[in-house]
């Protein structure tokens, strides 16, 4: 068993699902709809315990996981949702010890999954044009603790980038024509390309670039989540969902010539 620290984060989970994500620190205060929490009475606390707020509820205290990091972190940018993330990764072959390229760092929440895997030898370089947007994200992945393995760099990726040979790429801009011929550049043959593309038409055009380009394996593709309401004798689909979040085009790079 393992006890709350002060200087933690930690989830704590409300009736009918709430969640907050909490840096405890000794002597504040958690202000909610169901009265105050003192971090003082979180602190030595066993995590998957569970403890009352002023006014009666009950509130359990969990460790955060990457997912808790991503939906609860700032998010001043449209970001990769976690139903798409886990595809991201497997089909570009990111790995702990991986050397990924990102461009379009946003809030970082698609940095923060990354950085999760390739930890703790691998890294993330990550390129944002925007400084405001990587201030964000910076203060994203530092709660997360992961930082540490993230290159995060302020700059107009579809200029250049500073990396070469990298293990995969993932693009995530409002244009990745624009961006794609670099990126393709830094990637080491045989790496895997992921294209976050929100509009068919984006979608189609960056199909028909890396065709172009000799890239094998061209795949487009969306992600479903549909989440099951389960009551006995009548469980079956939620009426609402998310539906669309965007399309994703991976690819692999192949050596010049060939
Ligand atoms: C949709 S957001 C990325 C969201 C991110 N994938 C996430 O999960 O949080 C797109 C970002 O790309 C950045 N961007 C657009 N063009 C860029 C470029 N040429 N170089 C670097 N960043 C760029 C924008 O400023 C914006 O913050």
């Amino acid at each position: 068993m393992s006890y709350v620290s002060d200087g933690d984060n930690v989830l704590m989970l409300a009736p009918r699902g709430i969640t907050w994500l909490v840096h405890v620190s000794a002597g504040s205060e958690l202000h909610t709809h169901l009265g105050i929490i003192r971090h003082d009475d979180i602190i030595g606390r066993p995590y998957g315990s569970a403890m009352e707020t002023q006014f009666g509820q009950k509130v359990y205290i969990l460790r955060p996981f990457l997912e808790d990091y991503i939906m609860l972190g700032e998010r001043p940018t449209q970001i990769v949702y976690p139903k798409d993330m886990g595809i991201i990764v497997a089909r570009i072959g990111v790995m702990p010890g991986s050397r990924v390229l990102e461009v379009g760092t946003g809030s970082g929440a698609l940095t923060m999954f990354l950085a999760g895997i390739v930890a703790p030898t691998g890294r993330v370089h990550s390129y944002e044009a925007r400084k405001e947007f990587a201030d964000v994200a910076r203060g994203n992945l530092a709660r997360a603790g992961l930082l540490d393995y993230v290159d995060l760099k302020i700059a107009d990726a579809s200029v250049s980038v500073d990396e070469a040979n990298v293990d995969s790429a993932v693009v995530d801009v409002g244009d990745p024509m624009k961006v794609l011929r670099v990126v393709g550049a830094a990637l080491k043959p045989a790496g895997g390309l992921a294209v976050v593309t929100p509009t068919f038409n984006q979608t189609e055009r960056v199909i028909s670039y890396l065709r172009s380009e000799g890239y094998v394996m061209v795949d487009a593709f969306e992600t479903l989540y549909r989440r099951i309401e389960s009551k006995p004798g009548a469980t079956r689909p939620s009426s609402t969902m998310i539906s669309h979040t965007t399309f994703i085009v991976t690819a692999r790079k192949v050596a010049p010539d060939h």
